[in-house]
């Protein structure tokens, strides 16, 4: 099948909602979780209390369509982590150290699943700051999870964490794909997944620039451009062909494409590309060190 060919040929899985298979019932262990092993319950932490009344006019119009509830808190983060059994910390990574050592938190913290998004901070770092009771995994996450098209690299989990890998697939299957990776790939991740939609839509403006020189108007040039990036993109993920066989079966001997193709390798456009996950994937892991950050 087609799956079989995207997980042989690219190791590309969706992986299911499902908890099949599961012998614990979800409201025995942890009672803010559906039996999905999605939340029902979400509480948001912001520092603002802007921040929270703006996400508060966002979500009344779309949030809820499984019967879960969300609450927002603003300057109230010990408080939240005391009523939640999992906990997806978002802030900048230079601030962790003084969201975690705030009086009582690591208290709070214990016995729950801490998830991270944090660029370049690591989970020998959460180590320092937390109780061994709390088990720590980092996620990956980027902006098309918005639209539920996201792509999140989660690092593993340690053996007999079982319900916990269910919870960390309920809630990152729900928007986009979602796949485990080692931590020592956190960093080139961040850079590929994390910054990747700037890239992307940086070919994006081009591409439909290229097409206004040309004297499409703006709109259709656009649209163009981002249906013919989605269409292949979902190639690749669909039928596991080579982005360079596509390519060469657009390249008709003497035609325009290689016209143009050879005009990109002028630019070095795929050394270019490459250099700006290198340099991107340095600074993610710089961003873990305080010092680095901040220069
Ligand atoms: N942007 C992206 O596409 C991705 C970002 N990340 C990671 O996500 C993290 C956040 O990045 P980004 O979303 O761009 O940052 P933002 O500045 O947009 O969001 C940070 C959030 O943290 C809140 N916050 C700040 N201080 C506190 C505090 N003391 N207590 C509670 N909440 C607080 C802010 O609330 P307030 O508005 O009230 O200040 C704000 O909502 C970073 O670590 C980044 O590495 C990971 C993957 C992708
Ligand atoms: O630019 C950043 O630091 C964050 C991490 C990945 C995407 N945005």
């Amino acid at each position: 099948s087609l799956e079989d060919l995207n997980s042989q040929q690219h190791g590309i899985k969706r992986y299911p909602n499902s908890t099949s298979g599961n012998s614990t019932p979800a409201s025995s262990y942890m009672p803010g979780m559906s039996e999905d092993c999605f939340p029902s319950r979400f509480l948001a932490c912001v520092s603002r209390r802007e921040s929270a009344q703006k996400l508060q006019r966002l979500f009344a119009k779309n949030f809820g369509e499984r019967g879960e509830r969300i609450e927002f808190f603003a300057g109230e983060n010990l408080r939240a982590v005391r009523e939640s059994d999992v906990v997806l910390l978002c802030c900048k990574p230079q601030l962790v150290e003084s969201i975690l050592c705030a009086e009582g938190m690591k208290d709070a913290l214990q016995n729950r699943l801490l998830i991270s998004i944090l660029a370049g901070v690591t989970i020998n770092q959460f180590t320092k700051w937390l109780h061994p009771s709390t088990k720590v995994i980092r996620a990956m996450p980027n902006t098309p999870s918005k639209i539920r098209e996201g792509m999140t690299v989660v690092s593993p989990l340690p053996e007999g964490c079982e319900r916990e890998r269910e919870i960390i697939l309920g809630i990152f299957s729900s928007i986009g794909l979602c796949r485990f990776l080692a931590e020592k790939h956190f960093d080139a991740c961040t850079a590929l997944c994390g910054s990747g939609p700037a890239f992307v839509c940086v070919a994006l403006e081009a591409l439909a620039d290229g097409g206004v020189m040309m004297g499409l108007p703006r709109a259709e040039a656009l649209e163009l451009a981002a249906q013919t990036l989605q269409g292949t993109a979902r190639m690749v993920l669909q039928t596991g062909v080579h982005p360079a066989a596509i390519k060469d079966s657009v390249t008709t001997p003497g035609g325009c494409t290689i016209a143009g193709l050879l005009s990109l390798e002028d630019g070095r456009i795929r050394s270019t590309i490459a250099r700006a996950i290198q340099v991107a994937t340095e600074k993610a892991h710089d961003l873990g060190q305080p010092q680095k950050a901040e220069a």
